[in-house]
């Protein structure tokens, strides 16, 4: 499952796309940092900002819903393959004030065909804090051409003139 080539447990994973919402440059964004970890997983960590409320002080579930969701899709570094998401369960457990750092972890538990389940939690303030949340999930192996068909032009354009983009894609996909 895990590539031969997938980077070492501890090293940066990197953003996938400079613009994404998860792990990119995004001002509103999260500003997600993912790392390798031991055989398919991850580990990640992000902080609640202010921008990130539901209610007053507190981060908004679907932001901490994308937080899982970006830690899980990261686990593509590992296979390198490219996965999105086809289902997402999430569990609420403890609500997460602003200023948080939230440390995540995600893990591959089977794959079958083009079918990739895996799983991933998020603890406030330390790897072993206080669990508050969890997903499962199961993400669905696509092709490049998956992005290049369905995206906005515009973007699309930019990056495949974009030879960081191309290497990412190249990264996750032998023949992009
Ligand atoms: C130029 C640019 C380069 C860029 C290079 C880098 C890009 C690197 C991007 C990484 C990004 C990560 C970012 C974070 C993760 C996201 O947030 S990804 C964004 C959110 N997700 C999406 O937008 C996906 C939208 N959904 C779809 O496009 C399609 O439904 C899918 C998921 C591709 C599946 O469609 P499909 O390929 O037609 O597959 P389909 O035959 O329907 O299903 C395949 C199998 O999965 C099962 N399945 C599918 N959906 C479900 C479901 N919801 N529940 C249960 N089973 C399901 C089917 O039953 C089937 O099972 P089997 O029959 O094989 O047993």
């Amino acid at each position: 499952m895990r590539h031969p080539d997938a980077p070492a447990p501890g090293e940066p994973l990197g953003a996938h796309y400079d613009q994404c919402f998860g792990c990119g440059h995004q001002p509103g964004g999260l500003g997600l940092i993912a790392r390798a970890g031991e055989d398919v997983s991850v580990t990640a960590e992000f902080t609640v900002r202010s921008g990130h409320q539901g209610a007053p002080g507190l981060a908004h579930g679907g932001v901490l819903a994308a937080a899982l969701d970006e830690t899980l899709g990261s686990l593509n570094w590992l296979q390198r393959t490219i996965t999105v998401t086809g289902r997402l369960e999430t569990d609420f457990v403890r609500p997460v004030p602003v200023g948080t750092e939230l440390h995540l972890e995600a893990q591959v538990t089977a794959v079958h065909g083009r079918k990739v389940y895996c799983s991933a939690t998020g603890r406030i303030g330390a790897p072993d804090g206080p669990v508050a949340v969890r997903a499962q999930a199961l993400f669905i192996e696509v092709r490049v051409d998956h992005f290049i068909e369905n995206g906005r032009a515009e973007e699309i354009d930019a990056a495949l003139t974009d030879p960081d983009q191309v290497k990412v894609a190249r990264a996750f996909e032998v023949n992009p």
